[in-house]
């Protein structure tokens, strides 16, 4: 394996993640602030935390927080006083949003507490014309052959990962057709016989809305067709990156899926009553939303995945803690890069940070020589990598 790169910072003026820094976290702010009709206490929080994303250090929690010991641990003496931008840009942007909350009252008693500040652009989404149409297409769906419909599924699954809230903040516009693969990697023909029929299927879930909803539809279909026996998705504990699914998120698309006409329904049906029995089991982890890369996970989640049949891996922000935050050359060994995971992991992600591994050289040559550097960070490309 080649030397390994430093970890990603965001402090290159012009690069993908110094522009999160300095412009989609105020814009997060701003729209955060708009959502909601806050008090001025949380409004002066709100312009406070804007002030110090742009100019200010990072600063540590309250004394009272709930979580400060956890936060410790990850980090933040190490970190406190240091400039946003010098810090890793993973660590930046978890703490990010962990300061929003605190910010809003997210966490603090009183009558914004719990109130996901991300909830109305979640349920916007949710509600949009174009669920309908994708729910819709379930019925056709189900007169297809098994490998038709199992194929549709895994790439429903994938390209709902470009269902970003925050991504579009920022997004450059629609997807240009030059001519490159939109599928840079592509290893589902090693993902399906991982799935035997007994054994547990584990997924970490990213985004709410019309993402987890094919998600959601992966799951019913491998549990209805006994490809595994149970599945346990894995949600963050909180409002995160701002579109992450939390618990009241699947509920929220569950509940969606029921009030569909059609296969839909049948299909929200019998996931709500996998998750009343026990065959799907929901899993808010506080490490689901810790600054660190998936090599540091802790002894319980190693052991969960360690005894499940495939952990699927949804999305851009998870890759990059699976594969570790750094610049690799792309052609690195995904299976290299992964050999630390507990047990067979399946990536599936939509190209949107500059992280990447485990391309062929030529791949790599088409991408670049058609688009430069963008093909990396503009969410038009995917993949799907499989260590078995
Ligand atoms: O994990 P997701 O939802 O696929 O993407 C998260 C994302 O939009 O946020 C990060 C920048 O903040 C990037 O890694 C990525 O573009």
């Amino acid at each position: 394996m080649p030397d390994t790169p430093p970890v990603i910072l965001g402090d290159e003026p012009g690069s993908f993640p110094h522009g999160v820094l300095a412009e989609r976290h105020p814009a997060i702010i701003r729209q955060v602030r708009d959502a909601f009709p806050y008090d001025p206490e949380r409004q002066y929080a709100l312009d406070a935390l804007l002030d110090s994303c742009v100019k200010g250090v990072i600063e540590p929690l309250p004394d009272t927080a709930h979580d400060r010991e956890r936060w410790t641990a990850w980090g933040l003496d190490t970190h406190t006083g240091r400039s946003w931008f010098d810090v890793p840009w993973l660590w930046s942007e978890s703490y990010f949003y962990r300061r929003l909350l605190d910010a809003v009252g997210y966490f603090t008693p009183g009558p914004w507490q719990g109130i996901d500040p991300f909830r109305p652009a979640k349920l916007a989404e949710l509600d949009a014309p174009e669920t309908d149409a994708e729910l819709a297409a379930l019925d056709d769906l189900e007169t297809r052959p098994a490998a038709e419909r199992a194929t549709a599924l895994l790439h429903g699954s994938l390209w709902g990962n470009r269902a970003d809230l925050g991504f579009r903040l920022s997004a450059e516009g629609p997807a240009t057709t030059d001519g490159t693969p939109a599928l840079v990697a592509d290893d589902s023909d090693a993902l399906w016989p991982l799935l035997t029929g007994t054994g547990t299927l584990c997924l970490i879930a990213d985004n709410a809305g019309r993402e987890l909803v094919p998600d959601l539809l992966l799951v019913d279909h491998v549990l209805t067709r006994r490809l595994a026996g149970r599945a346990v998705l894995y949600v963050k504990p909180y409002p995160y990156y701002v579109s992450d699914a939390t618990p009241a998120d699947v509920i929220d698309a569950l509940r969606r899926l029921r009030a569909a006409p059609g296969a839909a329904a049948d299909c929200g049906r019998r996931l709500w009553d996998a998750l009343a029995d026990g065959r799907l089991a929901l899993r808010a982890h506080p490490f689901a939303a810790a600054p660190l890369p998936f090599e540091e996970l802790p002894a319980d989640l190693r052991a969960e995945f360690a005894a499940a049949t495939l952990t699927v891996v949804k999305g851009d922000l998870n890759y990059r803690r699976l594969v570790g935050d750094r610049r690799w050359p792309p052609t690195t060994p995904f299976t290299g890069l992964t050999a630390h995971f507990p047990g067979p992991v399946a990536a599936l992600r939509t190209l949107k940070s500059d992280v990447v591994c485990g391309l062929d050289a030529q791949t790599e040559a088409e991408l670049t020589a058609a688009e430069g550097q963008r093909w990396r960070t503009s969410g038009t490309h995917a993949l799907i990598q499989v260590r078995t």
